[in-house]
């Protein structure tokens, strides 16, 4: 028996490397519970309530039978166990105890402006459950073609193109991201500041040029995405919307930005994409400049948690993309590669860095 023989672990580590195990057997649950409390609008209850409220309250709240009281509850424990809810518990027999939402489920409140309620269900389409249910694919075909499309026959952007409302959703999951950016703009401002104009490529719907614009209101920004996501979007002052392809052209500014760009695409595409961009910002000069906010992996620095997260955005990005999610020196690599000659990392955006590339 392998634990036995050459292994000078004892019984209580043994256990304690079991436990490890069965933590990750079951850990979808947890995950999975996050998803069904966004379903039901457990937080949105909650939140409207305006106060700690009982577990009844809450059963009725979210029109549930009393017969469904005591999964409510089992779920509200796991939650509550996981960071989600607080419990406040009763003062005497007569009173429940309550509940009250913590930071975390804040974000799962629909009325707020932070909200990552359509996070959750772009995390949890079940093409994602597909997908992962044929993961051998990664290591027995062809891995030029991302896992995604292997898998449902299409790049997981037509997927998202030919579902209306799935691009809606995705949108707005990808715009909610950006609304965080707004809590670390103040300290970066000097980043934008003498730009004239800006190209934020791969912009989606346009949340962080808004906000870019609140603090420069006489920049002009110019958003490019593909066709049909700046479709009906509507200019306004100083900001345009523009349909195209950033693999084709990249329209003239004195910056461009690339926010959760890059970690889409491999490393051979992402240096086309930033060798466009330097073509983009060429009449600026030496002043020019790209704009890159993404994840930088840094194990040494980063605590346990943040780490974790960081390398399941990267095992997302391998498969729905054959993207990567990237660390300093692969950063560097692929900047310098692109015919760069300098750039400056700072963490600023939670589990997102800064970079600022010159000419
Ligand atoms: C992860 S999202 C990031 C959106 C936005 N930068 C943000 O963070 O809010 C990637 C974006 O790249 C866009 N995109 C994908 N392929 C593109 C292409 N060939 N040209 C321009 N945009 C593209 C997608 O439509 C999507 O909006």
């Amino acid at each position: 028996m392998v634990f036995t023989d050459n292994d000078s672990a004892n019984a209580s580590e043994i256990y304690k490397a079991q436990m490890h195990v069965n933590k990750y057997l079951l850990g979808f649950q947890s995950c999975m519970a996050v998803k069904f409390a966004t379903e039901v609008g457990i937080a949105d209850a909650i939140h409207r309530h305006g106060k700690p409220i009982t577990l009844s309250d809450l059963a009725s709240a979210l029109n549930l039978p009393p017969s469904k009281v005591g999964v409510l509850h089992r779920f509200m424990r796991l939650l509550t166990h996981n960071g989600f809810f607080t419990k406040t518990p009763s003062q005497n027999s007569e009173e429940e105890e309550t509940y009250s939402l913590t930071l975390a489920s804040k974000f799962l409140v629909r009325s707020n402006s932070f909200c990552l309620a359509d996070n959750v269900e772009v995390a949890f389409h079940p093409s994602m459950f597909n997908m992962w249910n044929s993961s051998k694919k990664l290591f027995t075909e062809d891995t030029q073609v991302p896992l995604f499309e292997s898998v449902t026959g299409e790049s997981y952007f037509d997927f998202i193109k030919n579902d209306f409302h799935f691009l809606d959703v995705f949108q707005k999951a990808v715009a909610a991201d950006s609304e965080m950016i707004k809590l670390g703009l103040q300290e970066c401002k000097h980043v934008f500041e003498g730009l004239a104009s800006l190209v934020d490529v791969g912009g989606g719907t346009g949340a962080v040029s808004r906000l870019i614009l609140e603090s420069f209101p006489h920049m002009k920004c110019t958003v490019l995405d593909l066709p049909q996501v700046v479709a009906n979007l509507k200019t306004a002052q100083n900001l345009s919307f523009v349909g195209g392809d950033m693999f084709e052209s990249i329209p003239s500014a004195d910056a461009v930005l690339l926010k959760w760009v890059l970690h889409n695409w491999d490393d051979e595409l992402s240096i086309k994409i930033l060798k466009n961009c330097k073509e983009a910002i060429s009449g600026k000069g030496k002043e020019g400049k790209v704009i890159i906010i993404d994840v930088v992996i840094d194990e040494a620095s980063d605590d346990r948690d943040l780490t974790e997260l960081k390398l399941n955005f990267d095992l997302a990005m391998l498969t729905f993309f054959n993207g990567k999610e990237r660390e300093k020196k692969e950063w560097e690599k692929l900047i310098y590669q692109a015919g760069f000659t300098s750039c400056n990392f700072s963490p600023l955006f939670g589990f997102k860095s800064l970079i600022e590339v010159y000419p």
